[in-house]
């Protein structure tokens, strides 16, 4: 038997909202036992010295680019920056080359993930055909292999008639549907956010309205539908705004902020930084403010990175010509503490809802349960920390973060998955 003891964890159940000073014993990959002052002779003993023990974060939305774009990040590079994040359980999108569209691609994609995962995997599957919008992919086959939601993210589904059958489907299936909401036509040739800044620098322009249209098109057909949409990397006011209505009304829609729309402005891309350019674009500080709103009153429920990384020559071209996306697995954490937790815009447990609890349910995942006999998956946490990003300590196979230098606090101090340490701060 693998026993392994931690002793003075301030422990957190976010899905109770409470926090404890208890030990907790983890027999062959399982908790076994919370309780004070446990005992267990022939156990591995780790004392915490109470610092934070969370359930495993889970990050719902992440590019890990197997197969396919090999250069930019591998199943393994991913999942190795994911568990020094301190995330035990990651989504990954199916925008590779090729598509995740069919059942064998997800059997394949599993497989590598068994193989070279240092973190669990769930699979997201296409919604369309090589997210090409014009045929649905072979989502029911591809439940069978073990997808946990899908989407076309990179791409919005345009034809609104495809994206009601989608949810038609979907429902069928428990599945849900994560929207990269997008109008194409809106968007345009556009690369930063629409406003001040785009007129001072002269980049093209994005509206809001590019996303807020296809929020509000999600909202309605799922409305129409009874079925399930999560809106991926919401940026804007309006699309809040939405959200937030769509709640009251009884849509089930969920949605998710990454930590960059929550920290950053598009007072940014002065810098013409290609590091700073991202899908949707880096938004208003009034966006930014009712984002924070948003994820305190509930109506965002999720924090994920849309870690998505790009090699330096790929990133390091004119602005207009630059792949939109940054990695985000390393800094998630610290940008939470830093930006939310600090500042009292979220407690704790709030915080940590949105990184564990909440995923896991949208996803549909027995995961982030602090219970007797749930997966050891385990996250410890110093809150207090305090350092600074240097992209050499960057263990992403991509290094395409506006964050390098940035002073942060809160750093992931040990990632446990199924009772084993798959990454340790001292190591
Ligand atoms: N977010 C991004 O800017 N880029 C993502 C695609 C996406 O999430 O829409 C990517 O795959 O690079
Ligand atoms: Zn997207
Ligand atoms: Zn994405």
């Amino acid at each position: 038997m693998n026993k392994l003891l931690l002793k003075n964890a301030k422990l957190v159940n976010p899905a109770e909202g409470i926090i404890q000073d208890q030990d907790l014993l983890i027999i062959d990959g399982k908790i076994a036992k919370i309780e004070n002052c446990i005992k267990a002779k022939d156990a591995d003993l780790i004392d915490l010295n109470g610092k934070i023990l969370s359930p495993g974060l889970i990050d719902m939305h992440v590019h890990l680019r197997e197969p396919g774009f090999e250069h930019k990040e591998t199943i393994k590079t991913g999942t190795e920056a994911a568990a020094k994040g301190g995330f035990t359980s990651v989504a990954c999108m199916p925008n590779t080359n090729p598509v995740i569209d069919s059942q064998t691609l997800v059997e394949g994609l599993l497989s590598i993930a068994k193989e070279d995962g240092v973190v669990n995997v769930y699979p997201i599957g296409a919604i369309t055909k090589g997210s090409q919008g014009q045929e649905l992919a072979e989502i029911s086959s591809m439940k069978e292999a073990g997808i946990v939601g899908i989407s076309d993210d990179g791409s919005p589904v345009m034809n609104s008639e495809m994206m009601r059958l989608a949810l038609e489907y979907a429902k069928d299936l428990e599945l849900t549907i994560i929207s990269h909401c997008e109008d194409e036509n809106l968007a345009g040739a556009g690369v930063v956010n629409q406003g001040y800044y785009s007129t001072v620098t002269g980049l093209n322009p994005i509206p809001s309205s590019a996303e807020s249209v296809m929020v509000a098109r999600d909202i309605c057909l799922a409305e129409e539908t009874g079925s399930r949409v999560h809106i991926a990397h919401i940026s804007t006011k309006e699309s809040v705004e939405l959200v937030r209505q769509a709640k009251k009304r009884g849509v089930k829609v969920s949605c998710e902020v990454t930590p960059h729309h929550f920290t950053l402005t598009d007072e940014l891309i002065t810098s013409f930084d290609t590091n700073t350019k991202m899908n949707p674009p880096l938004r208003s500080e009034e966006d930014v403010a009712a984002i924070k709103k948003g994820l305190k009153d509930g109506t965002i429920d999720v924090i994920a990175t849309d870690h998505a990384p790009h090699s330096v020559e790929e990133k390091d071209v004119e602005y207009n010509y630059a792949p939109f996306g940054i990695i985000g697995l390393e800094t998630a954490l610290a940008l939470v503490v830093s930006e939310l937790i600090e500042p009292g815009i979220l407690t704790l447990e709030e915080a940590l809802a949105k990184l564990t609890v909440n995923p896991a349910e949208i996803l549909g995942i027995d995961k982030a349960k602090i219970e007797i006999g749930a997966d050891a998956d385990l996250t410890v946490i110093d809150i207090d920390d305090e350092w600074k990003l240097r992209a050499e300590d960057l263990v992403s196979k991509s290094k395409n973060t506006p964050f390098i230098d940035y002073n942060l606090k809160g750093r992931t101090l040990m990632t446990i998955v199924g009772g084993k340490i798959v990454y340790s701060s001292d190591e």
